[in-house]
């Protein structure tokens, strides 16, 4: 060993963990290690794997917040929820940068490998369509990819018994502008959210008079940025697998680019976006 070498442990770095908790003990690093493997020997396989774990683990916190912010909602606490609330948009800000790295990934390094992937397809990300439950994205063809493992499906399905984070907002919307919620539409639990014009009525008034509905007028900007961030990855995504496979069909059985066109029209929260037309 060379005798310039600086030693922090001299400086007091703890430098042994025989019998206390390191680093890689509090993190699982063993377990998280050791769970990328590829089924070729194509260089790129490596990268798809780890995109898409990390992408995962991502989702798993935008879950645990967007979860959280609801019951904040619930329970009146909105500077809560607002905190919680720009961390997922951060969340995806992340998600959507992380496309630069897959899209170092060319057809011919992706076609070494993609045999290999069968019929598996982020389309079975239960994570995804999780996210999009909670929204208010609510489609109930989409648990069938799920029957297979019963946990998940009782999971996704939980999801659909109950209000949206959206159904809150709106609920908190009606409670603030009426005084009660006896107006407020029932929401369809199991159903996309479709555009409602009692909803976008109380909304235009929020607009009207954002002094008054500073904390709503806020919550609103708060989701279009939220939705704005999740049709950029949506974007993102569909433009990676044209450059990627064309318009090859998905291993999921879609139609790929084109299935993925389609989800590009989604509105999450519609009357946020249909009322800057009336402003
Ligand atoms: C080269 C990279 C990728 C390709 C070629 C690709 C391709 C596709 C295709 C064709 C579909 C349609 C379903 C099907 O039939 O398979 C799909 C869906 C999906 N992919 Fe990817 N994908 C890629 C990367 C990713 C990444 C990094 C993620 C991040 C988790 C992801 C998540 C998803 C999700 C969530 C869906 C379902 C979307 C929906 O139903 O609206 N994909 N992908
Ligand atoms: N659907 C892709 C395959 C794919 O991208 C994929 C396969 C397994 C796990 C995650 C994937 N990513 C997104 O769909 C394809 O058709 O090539």
């Amino acid at each position: 060993m060379s005798d310039s070498a600086y030693n922090p442990g001299q400086d007091g770095a703890k430098m042994g963990f025989a019998d206390a908790m390191s680093y890689g003990d509090y993190l699982h690093l063993d377990a998280l290690l050791d769970q990328q493997h590829c089924k070729s020997d194509a260089h790129d396989e490596m990268l798809f794997i780890i995109q898409h774990q990390t992408s995962e683990l991502w989702m798993k916190l935008a879950l645990h917040e967007l979860q959280a912010a609801r019951e904040a909602l619930q329970q009146g606490q909105t500077a809560e929820m607002f905190k919680m609330l720009a961390r997922v948009s951060r969340i995806f800000e992340q998600l959507n940068s992380a496309w630069d790295v897959l899209r170092t990934m060319t057809p011919a390094d992706y076609t070494r490998f993609r045999e290999a992937l069968g019929p598996s397809s982020g389309f079975q990300s239960y994570q995804y369509r999780l996210i999009e439950y909670v929204l208010g994205n609510r489609n109930p063809n989409m648990l069938r990819p799920h029957e297979h493992v019963p946990e998940v499906h009782a999971l996704l399905s939980a999801e659909l018994a109950r209000p949206s984070f959206y159904d809150e907002v709106n609920r908190y919307l009606f409670q603030t502008l009426d005084g009660h919620t006896e107006n407020l539409p029932a929401p369809r639990l199991d159903a996309p959210h479709a555009l409602d014009e009692t909803i976008q009525e109380r909304w235009l008034k929020v607009y009207g008079d954002i002094d008054t509905y500073w904390t709503l007028y806020e919550l609103a900007e708060k989701l279009v940025d939220l939705e704005d961030y999740f049709r950029r990855w949506r974007f993102n995504h569909v433009t990676t697998v044209e450059r990627v496979i064309g318009f090859k069909r998905g291993t999921g059985g879609t139609s790929g680019v084109q299935y993925l066109r389609r989800m590009l029209s989604v509105e999450l929260f519609p009357e946020l976006w249909t009322l800057r037309g009336d402003l």
